[in-house]
């Protein structure tokens, strides 16, 4: 897959099928917007995913944004679901302003030569987002390309969107946000060095920091497995502060239930299942030590079933 931060401009003779929007987290409604493009690859014809390096209303209100997927992540997992060419242009003053068909003419049919577009009936660019899919199927005509409204993939009544996905992270309702997404939800990093306290109260962790823009579910304790080297650990998982060891950065640290293995150093992907408990502040290690050993045993029986 080729991966860039500009508007691509494809070699004469190569056509594209492609899909536009700001795709966090590549959820279902998204996936079959991908298997839409991906469907009309040839020789001669590449699946463009065109998105924005900011969400656009993050960066009109200034706020540091949260994603579903760091960009590293999404562009691993466009490449998975088959996309050619994955642009994730700068939301410039530029882009911003620009008149829907100049978009159209410059960007999609001179540079990336499109033949079909896949939209949701809700989508909308250009100057006061007065392009939609309607305009996208009138200037089909004129310049060449057809344009195809994919229905939105639902959850019983309610489209499925990174809106209703955030909604659930922000409840723990881990079990919806998976179904949502079609994949669980996961977060990744390096393997750590904590205050080695773990070890102490026989239950080692390996803690991880979160990438800063990675949105996740809620300070607490969960289900969960760990891809570490190739191999898949279940365990479970703290995400917050640990309120009883007072802990200074926010951290995902994780007991694997069948591991005795050195881990410093390592990338882990945390896999999030189910939401247990809030994180409490305990009186002292030993409390906690207690509690610990019933989660343990929660997170045990969660696996047999
Ligand atoms: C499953 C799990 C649940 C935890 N729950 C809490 C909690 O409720 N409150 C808390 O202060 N720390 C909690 N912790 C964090 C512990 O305080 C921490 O693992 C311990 O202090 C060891 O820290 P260390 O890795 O820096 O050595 C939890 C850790 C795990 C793995
Ligand atoms: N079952 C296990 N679960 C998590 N980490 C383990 C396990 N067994 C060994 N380890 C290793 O022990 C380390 C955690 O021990 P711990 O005493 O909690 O130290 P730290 O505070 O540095 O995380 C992990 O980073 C990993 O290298």
């Amino acid at each position: 897959m080729i991966y860039t931060t500009e508007i691509p401009h494809l070699e004469q003779g190569v056509r594209s099928a492609v899909t536009l929007g700001k795709f966090d987290g590549l959820h279902r409604g998204h996936q079959k917007l991908i298997h839409c493009i991906s469907e009309k690859r040839r020789e001669d014809c590449r699946a463009v995913v065109f998105t924005f390096d900011v969400s656009p209303r993050s960066y009109i209100l200034k706020v540091p944004p949260k994603f579903l997927l760091t960009y590293e992540e999404r562009r691993e997992l466009a490449e998975e679901r088959g996309v050619d060419i994955l642009a994730e242009c700068p939301f410039t003053e530029e882009l911003m302003h620009m008149e829907p068909e100049q978009f159209v003419k410059e960007y999609l049919v001179e540079r990336l030569h499109a033949e079909y577009l896949a939209v949701g009936p809700d989508f909308r660019f250009g100057h006061k987002r007065e392009g939609n899919p309607q305009m996208l199927q009138k200037l089909g005509k004129e310049y060449g390309f057809t344009v195809e409204i994919v229905e939105k993939e639902k959850d019983g009544s309610r489209d499925i969107s990174s809106t209703y996905i955030r909604e659930e992270l922000e409840k723990g309702n881990m079990e919806k946000v998976n179904g949502l997404l079609g994949y669980t939800y996961f977060t990744r990093g390096e393997i750590v060095h904590g205050r080695q306290l773990g070890r102490t109260i026989g239950v080692p962790t390996a803690n991880l920091i979160p990438p800063e823009i990675k949105k996740l579910p809620p300070n607490g304790v969960y289900i969960t497995k760990s891809l570490i080297n190739g191999k898949i650990y279940e365990g479970i998982t703290n995400v917050g502060y640990k309120p009883t060891v007072r802990e200074n950065f926010l951290g995902v640290e994780t007991y694997l239930f069948c591991c005795n293995e050195n881990l410093y150093g390592q990338e882990a992907e945390v896999r999030f299942y189910q939401y247990l408990r809030p994180e409490k502040k305990f009186d002292s290690l030993e409390d906690l030590k207690k509690q610990l050993n019933q989660d343990v045993e929660t997170g045990r029986a969660f696996f047999q079933k």
